[in-house]
């Protein structure tokens, strides 16, 4: 493993195109949040949240993670927990980031849409305006719920639409696939929102199959199981879909044995447009920067192949053209002053 290569990937400026803000919410927090505001957490301190983070699946991962955010109870809650994320983001070098936030799930628990929204939005705008870290915000339907709950959510979220870019689908994906939500997604593209879904990440091929065909996505979460199949993977490269990829997620969840196994460089052979990502960071073992440094040791990556990851996070993202240029310029001048002559 090349110490440049690792120092390489620290000092480019990135995108995160897969992250949910919820899983960001470090056992510190939580227990913080919990305190403040009279929570009782079935743990004894965070080192005892810590030891129960192994995970068989995503299954296992998703109660843990839907009982985790019960802290989650006021605007500043969400403030907080989103502007530590954004240093995060800012230690990394993560200059564009495009979150998830899961309003279901809050809202189950009786916190109005406006809450959740009002103290994210809050906080990107600063992360903004005080860190220069720019943003989209993605709207992400819990595909265990039922089709009329993701349109009941879709109402709520009418009057913030014009501050919010996307959707997406996650949760537990094996027994939900795509089409039930082929209505909702078509009314969101109608409403000139972004689409994205989790697809492939523990479901197989014709979900990744159905989020192409029925819901119109513009990127695929995950796509893991695509490489299962050939006509489909072609189509992804074809198409020039961005995967928004996540090795310690990957690891941790069991979709892979290993991160020797991590099928990052197929895909990047195959001519997939990869981006790699933390996807719930707090819960998986690191964010941006680790997942670089995961795949660069296991699986050598070349700065080359660093520098294409770091390209494809802008050139996959929802940011302007010009804004694209602009961060692409970035990444160059970062490539050109440490490229081995
Ligand atoms: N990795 C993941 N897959 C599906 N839903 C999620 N929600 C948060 N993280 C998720
Ligand atoms: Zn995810």
């Amino acid at each position: 493993m090349s110490q440049s290569t690792l120092a390489l990937a620290d000092a480019l400026p990135k995108a995160e195109l897969h992250m949910h803000l919820e899983g960001s919410l470090e056992p510190e927090m939580m227990f913080a949040l919990a305190r403040r505001n009279g929570v009782d957490l079935p743990y004894a301190d965070e080192e005892a949240l810590r030891q129960a983070y192994q995970f068989n699946n995503l299954q296992e991962f998703l109660d843990l993670y839907y009982s985790g955010m019960s802290v989650l109870q006021t605007e500043q809650d969400f403030y907080d927990l989103t502007w530590a994320y954004l240093e995060r983001c800012q230690a990394d070098n993560v200059i564009h980031t495009e979150v998830f936030f899961d309003p279901q799930a809050h809202l189950e628990r009786g916190v109005a849409f406006g809450t959740q929204f009002e103290g994210i939005y809050r906080a990107l705008s600063d992360g903004r305006d005080k860190l220069g870290i720019s943003f989209r915000l993605i709207l992400s339907f819990l595909r265990h719920l039922s089709e009329e709950s993701a349109f009941e959510t879709l109402e709520l979220a009418m009057p913030y639409l014009d501050r919010i870019d996307g959707v997406g689908l996650d949760s537990s994906e094996m027994g939900h696939p795509p089409d039930k939500f082929e209505r909702v997604f078509r009314r969101c593209r109608e409403l000139g929102l972004k689409v994205t879904a989790h697809a492939g990440e523990e479901g197989p091929p014709d979900y990744v199959w159905q989020a192409i065909n029925q819901l119109e996505i513009q990127r695929i979460d995950h796509g893991n199981r695509a490489l299962e199949d050939e006509a489909l993977t072609a189509l992804i490269a074809e198409k020039g879909l961005t995967l928004t990829v996540c090795p310690l997620s990957n690891l941790r969840l069991c979709v892979i044995d290993s991160l020797a196994d991590h099928p990052l460089t197929t895909m990047l052979d195959k001519g997939l447009h990869v981006t790699l990502n933390s996807d719930d960071p707090a819960y998986f073992g690191g964010y941006v920067n680790a997942n670089f440094h995961a795949m660069i040791e296991h699986l050598h990556l070349t700065p080359e192949q660093v520098v294409q990851l770091a390209r494809n996070s802008f050139e996959g993202s929802w940011l302007s053209d010009a804004d694209k240029q602009a961060a692409l310029a970035r990444v160059d001048a970062v490539w050109q002053a440490r490229k081995p002559s």
